[in-house]
């Protein structure tokens, strides 16, 4: 039978008609307020994926400073980055894994003939190491200071709150948080120095990040000498975006008074699990009870990590997230940070907000289930006096 008299025949044409006639309301404030709403979703979905904006992470030509760059995620940071031109100096403990991260990056050079590359082995748990490490940079950058500064450098120790020596909850304390604030602190001190009008120079936008987890945003249980220390991160960062802006108010009135010699910009990115060196070795002493809780979670290879940061950066992204689980987990506790996207952001904590209704006391229950079935770890009963 000829398609056009089966539709026809079916009612079909009806249902249409009816439909346009009683439920479709053509009235000119209706139209007016449905393009406006498709307009906003087409807006933020085309935001969401980068269109129409400029690239905010240029780093062509620019001096990054990378601090555990010889390893894992900031190592594919420090090859990615200088695949795109970037000057490169990586800084961690061991100085073989430096060397080697080098000479890979020469070899992975965008422009192996301008391009400098450097290591520091320096222990950025202590303050005076980080205070060394950026006069060190400035003065092989021929005396200007860096553009950006990455800071990747920590590993977690995962275990229970009880099991784990106090002093390794100290140590966590001193690696993830303080590698992090003592080299922020190094760096924006350099930064943030005030220059005469005489002496400003054109200095592009400077870019200060920090390497986080959505541990900050999410409990696991077993997590509990990792997580509260980038919990800190995550608190240090927001306060210093709204800290910066202070300099950066200065800096726009650079012509009449003493003023920073850039506009500075901070980031903080959240990755989920990553497959790097640290990864196989935190799993070492992770209770089976963690490794059920984040099962949710498929991590990804240092270099997906590292290639979804900068694109992310290149779009201006204040806090970043590396896929969907940990848009998820940021969208939930998302608070008073600043946001990506007003829309897009908002949309994202409501949708979160109802879908960890139920996963809190998911996780909360699947812990009680295991202490029922299994007891209390070894190590954690009570010596026999
Ligand atoms: N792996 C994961 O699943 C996740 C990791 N993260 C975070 O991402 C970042 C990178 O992790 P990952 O890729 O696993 O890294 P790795 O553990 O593989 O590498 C860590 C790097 O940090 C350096 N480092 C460690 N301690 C110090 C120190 N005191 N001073 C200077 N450098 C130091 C290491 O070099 P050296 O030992 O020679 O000093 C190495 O270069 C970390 O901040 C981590 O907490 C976030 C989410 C998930
Ligand atoms: C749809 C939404 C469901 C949400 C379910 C929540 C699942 C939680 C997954 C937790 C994953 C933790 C990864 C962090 C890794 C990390 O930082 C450590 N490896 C330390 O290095």
């Amino acid at each position: 039978m000829d398609p056009r008299e089966l539709i026809a025949r079916s009612p079909l044409p009806q249902l249409l008609s009816s439909l346009r006639s009683s439920y479709i309301n053509t009235s000119t404030p209706v139209l007016g307020a449905s393009a406006f709403l498709c307009t906003i979703i087409i807006y933020t979905i085309a935001k969401m994926f980068g269109l129409w904006s400029r690239n905010e992470f240029n780093v062509e030509g620019q001096t990054i400073v990378i601090t555990g760059g010889s390893d894992g995620m900031g190592k594919a940071v420090a090859l990615e980055l200088s695949a795109k031109g970037a000057h490169v100096v990586v800084v961690a403990r061991t100085v073989s894994k430096l060397q080697a991260t080098v000479d890979e990056m020469k070899t992975k050079a965008g422009n192996s003939f301008k391009q400098k590359f450097h290591y520091i082995s320096a222990d950025l748990t202590d303050p005076a190491e980080c205070e060394r490490m950026i006069a060190e940079v400035t003065a092989w950058n021929s005396g200007a200071a860096p553009d950006v500064v990455w800071c990747c450098a920590g590993f977690s120790r995962p275990g229970y709150f009880v099991d784990v020596p106090i002093q390794d909850h100290r140590q966590q304390m001193d690696t993830i948080y303080w590698t992090a604030a003592n080299t922020a602190h190094a760096t924006l001190r350099n930064w943030l120095t005030p220059v005469a009008p005489s002496g400003q120079m054109r200095t592009p936008r400077r870019h200060l990040i920090f390497t986080c987890s959505t541990l900050a945003f999410v409990p696991i249980a077993g997590y509990s000498p990792y997580s509260p220390a980038k919990a800190a991160i995550r608190s240090l960062s927001d306060t210093l975006s709204q800290e910066i802006e202070m300099y950066n108010g200065a800096y726009t009135q650079r012509h009449r008074n003493d003023a920073p010699a850039a506009d500075v910009k901070i980031h903080t990115i959240f990755p989920m699990g990553i497959l790097s060196p640290g990864y196989d070795n935190e799993q070492k002493t992770k209770p089976e009870l963690t490794k059920k809780l984040e099962e949710a979670d498929k991590p990804q290879t240092p270099a997906e990590v590292a290639q979804i940061s900068i694109r992310a950066l290149e779009r201006g992204e204040y806090l970043v997230t590396t896929n969907f689980i940990g848009a998820v987990m940021k969208g939930t506790a998302l608070g008073p940070s600043p946001k990506n996207s007003i829309v897009g952001d908002t949309m994202l904590s409501w949708l979160s907000n109802l879908v960890f209704l139920q996963v809190i006391p998911d996780l909360r229950s699947k812990a009680f289930a295991w202490g029922k079935q299994n007891g209390i770890p070894n190590s954690t009963s009570t010596p026999a006096s």
